[in-house]
């Protein structure tokens, strides 16, 4: 797993507790929408089995900091006009610089060892949410979408697309919901002879709690589609139907650079 030079990590805390204030506050009385997530200093990542390059963290914001950044998001005034989505390229808002740092962070000091375990079959491969090239390219991200759901909505399975570099990193906020990852190669292919229907069409699910961050990378990026269908009955998690309120999230891109 990459280290963070010590350096480095001074410099980040220093920017995150201004945009985010401190982590010390509590979270016991938080309110509706807001995970508790344990946030900074407590990032445990777990690979998702099944797809390669996966990678959540599933409290990677307290719930304060989910706090902060919802308000951040609300000051822009971005979805006052019934827009449920906004793009920014380039200079993104110093709160998006600075979840992108918090998010290095988290991939430099956080926990990967609970993904040990789905990773073992490629022994090549670091137990690191995201290979170093990526981690420490500049800027790690220059493209944001904030996008809001009010109950139902989602976003069909698609592949983000190909003008976007390889790593892109999704924050959930205020309402928790099933993400689904189904093989791109499945929806253009008929059953292989010989493979069975189930292998080619089989899904992943992913809870995206509050406050958690998903990470795509390689696979995950370019083979396998990802979609929310919050269609009554389609939000079902643990044999239970999640309660589905107003959904915001960040996602976090690198443009390649533009060729003709
Ligand atoms: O809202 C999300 O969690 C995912 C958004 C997404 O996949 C996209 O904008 O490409
Ligand atoms: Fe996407």
């Amino acid at each position: 797993m990459a280290a963070a030079g010590d350096g480095g990590e001074s410099h980040y805390r220093e920017a995150l507790r201004e945009a985010f204030g401190d982590s010390s506050s509590s979270d016991s009385d938080t309110p509706a929408g807001v995970s508790p997530g344990a946030g900074r200093g407590h990032w445990r990542w777990e690979a998702v089995a099944g797809v390669r390059g996966l990678w959540l963290c599933a409290a990677f914001l307290s719930a304060d900091e989910q706090a902060r950044l919802l308000n951040a998001i609300q000051r822009e005034g971005w979805f006052i006009n019934a827009d449920n989505q906004a793009m920014r390229f380039g200079d993104l808002p110093s709160w998006a610089v600075e979840l992108s740092a918090l998010i290095r962070e988290a991939i430099c000091v956080g926990d990967a060892s609970a993904g040990l375990g789905a990773e073992a079959t490629n022994e090549d491969e670091d137990a690191c949410p995201l290979p170093s090239d990526l981690l420490w390219r500049e800027p790690f991200f220059d493209q944001m979408i904030a996008n809001r759901y009010r109950p139902g909505e989602g976003i069909c399975a698609h592949v983000d697309l190909m003008r976007f570099d390889d790593g892109i990193a999704i924050v959930s906020l205020e309402s928790a919901c099933v993400m689904r990852f189904s093989r791109a190669e499945a929806a253009s292919d008929t059953p292989k002879q010989g493979g069975s229907a189930s292998e080619s069409t089989a899904e992943v699910p992913v809870l995206l709690n509050p406050g958690s961050l998903a990470l795509m990378s390689g696979d995950a990026r370019y083979l396998w589609m990802h979609e929310i269908n919050r269609k009554p009955g389609r939000q079902l998690w643990d044999g239970r139907e999640l309660e589905q309120r107003r959904r915001t999230s960040v996602t976090l891109r690198k443009l390649l650079p533009y060729t003709d």
